[in-house]
């Protein structure tokens, strides 16, 4: 018999409140998420993004619905990574003890560890670095550490929450290259949450939009451009224009029926008047 191939992550009418009930931050979302795919997760602030990732990581139970990890609920055993705003390096510990770390509590060999912790270091540009203290690296050198440290278990599913986001433009170009690229790489299922919608259309594949209160799916939209991504950059393309305008006017929309327009427009950045391919 064919074995049964499970998606990396399925959503299934998941629900979740927080406050006694008070709170609904997440009502009924299904989608999944394919084998070697990047989807971004976009909306704004307070729809349920980051939930939804904990979600995913297993940190919290839904209320309703399941959420399944390669067909099975999220543990604490799978293989999955997670990547925050900031890195959250251990201060005490050398940038590669930092790697060698969460090798180690897998059970792989002192040596091994090593050898693995300075070829992802090799990898994110920062060998030289290896016997630094993470207070001796800048924020974007620091992020680079925490992307090689999740890539460091091998995941098959890496979750990204707004990893970019404090990071000055020119960081943040030079890492979604090099996220890219890795992920050509290695093509494991990546969800990643940001508020930027360039961002998004930039690295993923399909974009999840949610609208807020309760964070539900707006839409689910197919990003079809030419790749690869690491090595084209699609800002020019009119494609790039219309899913930018796309997305931009689904928000807008989002704002004319009662979220409060201002907010969203300071979350997502409204596109500057040279940039609006509509005029
Ligand atoms: N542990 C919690 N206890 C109570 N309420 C919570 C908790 N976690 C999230 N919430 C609420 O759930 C809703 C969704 O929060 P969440 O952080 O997931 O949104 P978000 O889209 O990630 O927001 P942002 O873009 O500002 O980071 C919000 O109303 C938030 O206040």
């Amino acid at each position: 018999m064919a074995e049964v191939v499970h998606p990396p992550i399925l959503l299934k009418g998941v629900s979740k409140s927080f406050k006694d009930g008070r709170v609904h931050a997440l009502d009924d979302l299904s989608f999944d998420v394919r084998p070697g795919e990047f989807v971004s997760v976009v909306g704004p602030s307070g729809c349920g993004k980051t939930t939804l990732l904990r979600l995913i990581n297993g940190l919290i139970k839904p209320d309703g619905g399941e959420v399944l990890v390669n067909g099975r609920p999220p543990e604490p055993t799978q293989n999955m990574a997670i990547v925050f705003q900031s890195a959250r390096l251990l201060p005490w510990r050398t940038v590669v003890s930092n790697i060698e770390f969460v090798l180690r509590i897998r059970g792989h060999s002192r040596l091994d560890s090593r050898s693995r912790a300075l070829a992802l270091l090799g990898v994110v540009g920062l060998r030289d670095f290896a016997d630094a203290h993470p207070h001796e690296l800048s924020g974007g050198m620091q992020q680079r550490v925490g992307l090689a440290r999740a890539l460091a278990v091998e995941p098959d599913v890496l979750l990204m929450d707004e990893p970019f986001a404090a990071l000055d433009a020119m960081t943040r170009e030079t890492l979604r290259i090099e996220l890219l690229r890795l992920w050509e790489r290695r093509h494991m299922a990546v969800v990643f949450v940001t508020h930027d919608i360039d961002e998004a259309i930039i690295l993923s594949q399909r974009i999840v939009v949610l609208r807020p209160r309760p964070g539900r799916i707006d839409a689910i939209i197919p990003v079809d451009l030419p790749g690869p991504r690491s090595q084209t950059d699609p800002r020019g393309l009119p494609v790039f224009a219309e899913l930018r305008r796309s997305l931009w006017d689904r928000i807008q929309a989002m704002g004319r029926e009662g979220t409060a327009l201002e907010e969203l427009a300071g979350a997502f950045g409204r596109p500057a008047p040279t940039d609006d391919p509509t005029r």
